[in-house]
């Protein structure tokens, strides 16, 4: 039987489901490093560029221990657990049978079509064996909860090595539910991270297949695509096949924490008749998620039956899937929310594995027009009132934000949002400040997301050039992670976040001082300006040049900066005179100034008939 699986990867045998991870950086230049903690367990990764004057620049790194000389990967067997033992120390989880998998965790169903079983044997993750852990007696095994009784965890000193700051400091807005550490006792693999707008803004690349496209193997692959070029957190929205098992392969596999929406699985189990849906199959799908180790999950609770009217007149109606969903549920039963009515009972399942929430925003504003509106601000004050019952039952808490909004509209946003939420995490998608650029959203939304991450936003999740098109690939994911880290850096500068200039600081003095190399592996992306570079200028010795392609040798500003420089010191003291410059600039600048004269002097030109 062909499957999308065998389509998509032909090369596949059986035996050898899942084999690629990417491994290793874009650049020599780059290397792992580790700065230690108070025990032997507590090494934090960094990444260190090597310059060639010597001196190395410390970034921030995502990429996990796929990166690591040192690490041999094998993602049929999984990452090292390396929580495990702070996870066991604090002697408040219990290790249990857990629920059994079922097949239509996968989307099996009974009576399978054509008689033939959908599952993939190949794709079933061959890792170790384990057991689910959970609070004894249903305790919250929170970084919340251990934050409030004054504990500084393991985790906290971690996050505190890895951004740079106290460890108490860490302690304490976690405790004031202004920052979250989504980290569930069942995924021991992720090296802890830390969402708060007084940390370093985090990024989110979203992946999964859907019923249309992609295989187990390309999302692991994306995953570890994501990671390597800065994803502080992955989102896995499958809604395809094997649900169950991608997800499996994901959160062994993943060094950063893993983010699903539930809901779409429920669904799944249901045949994606909405009406079917019901607390109970929900809360089965929370349980088998809870206890694979998903991280985060978005919940679309503030979706209230008498909200769903105030959509009516929208020109893009409810755009979220989860919001659409919900509001088909409420509409079909008349009934309430049945997140909203079993929100109590949520929370202490999240609470007994320290499953973060992000308060889903089902009624964001899918259009430029219908941004803002009285649909999308109900349920913001809805979200609000659920963010502090789950924190006082001890659960961690985000929320999630639009959506499409204009410019002028995105500060109101994040102002309404600090006031109704008290500061919780804010967690936006984009915003997209425009509608007319199908195939640049990564662009119409990098904006809104640099300018709400200035305001305030703690993690900003990315749009891909294929959003409102088509399933993101690989590359796609690549472009909207850097795209997205972009925003995220451009908003730590703004805000002043120590350190975060030392980076620009760094690749200015190599573009000035014409360190080419350096110029490239201080990028974001070292691949894509090594090759634009080379484009023009590729041979050796236009490495050391001081000059590239776009203004040529005579007319490089840098390089008559610096020959000001040397000839004039500092040039505080220099009357306006060209007799610091070379001939040959002289004579380029005279060729300019005549050409602008002949033009008129003007320097707007009339439009061509
Ligand atoms: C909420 C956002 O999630 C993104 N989204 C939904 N499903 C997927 C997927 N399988 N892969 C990548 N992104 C996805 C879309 O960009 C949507 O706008
Ligand atoms: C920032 C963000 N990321 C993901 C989703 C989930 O998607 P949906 O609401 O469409 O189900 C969301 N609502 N917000
Ligand atoms: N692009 C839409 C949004 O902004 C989502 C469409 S796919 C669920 O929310
Ligand atoms: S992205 Fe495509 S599938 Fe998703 S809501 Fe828009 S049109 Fe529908
Ligand atoms: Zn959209």
């Amino acid at each position: 039987m062909t499957t999308f699986d065998a389509q998509q990867s032909p090369a596949r045998k059986p035996g050898e489901a899942v084999t690629s991870a990417t491994t290793g950086y874009p650049t020599p230049a780059w290397r792992k490093a580790y700065r230690e903690g108070s025990r032997p367990d507590l090494r934090v990764p960094y990444r260190e560029v090597v310059l060639t004057n010597g001196k190395t620049v410390p970034l921030y790194d995502t990429s996990g221990p796929y990166t690591d000389a040192a690490y041999e990967p094998d993602v049929r067997r999984g990452l090292p657990p390396l929580r495990d033992s702070w996870i066991r120390q604090r002697g408040d989880v219990e290790e249990y049978d857990g629920r059994e998998a079922r097949p239509e965790d996968d989307g099996i169903k009974h009576t399978a079509p054509r008689g033939g079983d959908l599952r993939n044997l190949d794709a079933v993750f061959p890792g170790r064996a384990r057991r689910p852990l959970r609070g004894r007696d249903g305790v919250a095994v929170t970084q919340l909860a251990y934050a409030k009784r004054g504990i500084v965890t393991p985790e906290m000193e971690f996050i505190a090595l890895r951004e740079g700051l106290e460890a108490e400091f860490v302690r304490d807005e976690v405790a004031r539910g202004r920052a979250v550490i989504p980290l569930n006792v069942n995924h021991p693999e992720v090296e802890p991270a830390i969402i708060g707008t007084n940390f370093l803004v985090k990024i989110n690349a979203n992946i999964g297949n859907s019923a249309v496209t992609s295989s187990i193997e390309e999302e692991v692959e994306k995953m570890t695509w994501a990671t390597r070029w800065g994803a502080d957190t992955v989102m896995d929205l499958s809604t395809g096949r094997n649900i169950h098992t991608t997800r499996e392969w994901i959160l062994r596999n993943s060094p950063v924490p893993i983010g699903t929406v539930p809901l779409y699985q429920a669904l799944e189990k249901v045949d994606g008749k909405a009406e079917e849906l019901s607390w109970e199959v929900y809360r089965d799908t929370i349980i088998e998620q809870c206890e694979q180790g998903v991280d985060y999950m978005t919940v679309h609770a503030g979706v209230l039956l008498r909200y769903v009217p105030m959509t009516a007149r929208r020109k893009t109606g409810i755009v979220s899937r989860g919001g659409s969903i919900m509001a088909a549920w409420c509409l079909a039963h008349h009934q309430e929310n049945f997140l909203y009515t079993n929100f109590e009972e949520l929370c202490d399942i999240l609470a007994s594995y320290d499953v973060t929430f992000s308060l889903g925003d089902g009624l964001r504003p899918g259009s430029i027009a219908d941004a803002n509106d009285e649909a999308q601000f109900a349920e913001l004050q809805t979200l609000g009132e659920l963010g502090r019952i789950a924190r006082e039952r001890g659960v961690q808490v985000m929320i999630e934000g639009p959506g499409h909004v204009p410019m002028n509209k995105i500060k109101e946003n994040m102002d309404l949002q600090k006031e109704i939420c008290d500061e919780a995490p804010f967690y936006t998608l984009g915003p997209l400040t425009t509608d007319v650029a199908p195939g640049y959203d990564h662009i119409t939304s990098g904006i809104g997301a640099a300018m709400i991450a200035w305001w305030g936003t703690a993690m900003l999740c990315y749009v891909t050039p294929k959003e409102h098109l088509g399933l993101p690939n690989r590359d796609d994911v690549k472009t909207g992670v850097i795209t997205y880290k972009i925003a995220a850096h451009a908003a730590d500068l703004a805000k002043g976040h120590p350190g975060a200039q030392a980076w620009d600081d760094a690749l200015s003095d190599a573009r000035f001082e014409f360190r080419w190399q350096d110029q490239f592996d201080l990028a974001l992306d070292p691949e894509t300006a090594r090759a634009f570079h080379d484009e023009t200028l590729p041979a050796e010795p236009a490495k050391t040049a001081h000059f590239c392609s776009m203004c040529g040798p005579k007319f490089c500003s840098m390089k008559i900066s610096q020959k000001i420089r040397e000839e004039h010191g500092d040039g505080s003291t220099a009357v306006a005179t060209d007799a610091g410059f070379d001939a040959e600039a002289v004579a380029g600048m005279a060729a300019k100034s005549e050409e602008f004269a002949a033009s008129g002097n003007r320097v707007y030109l009339p439009l061509a008939d």
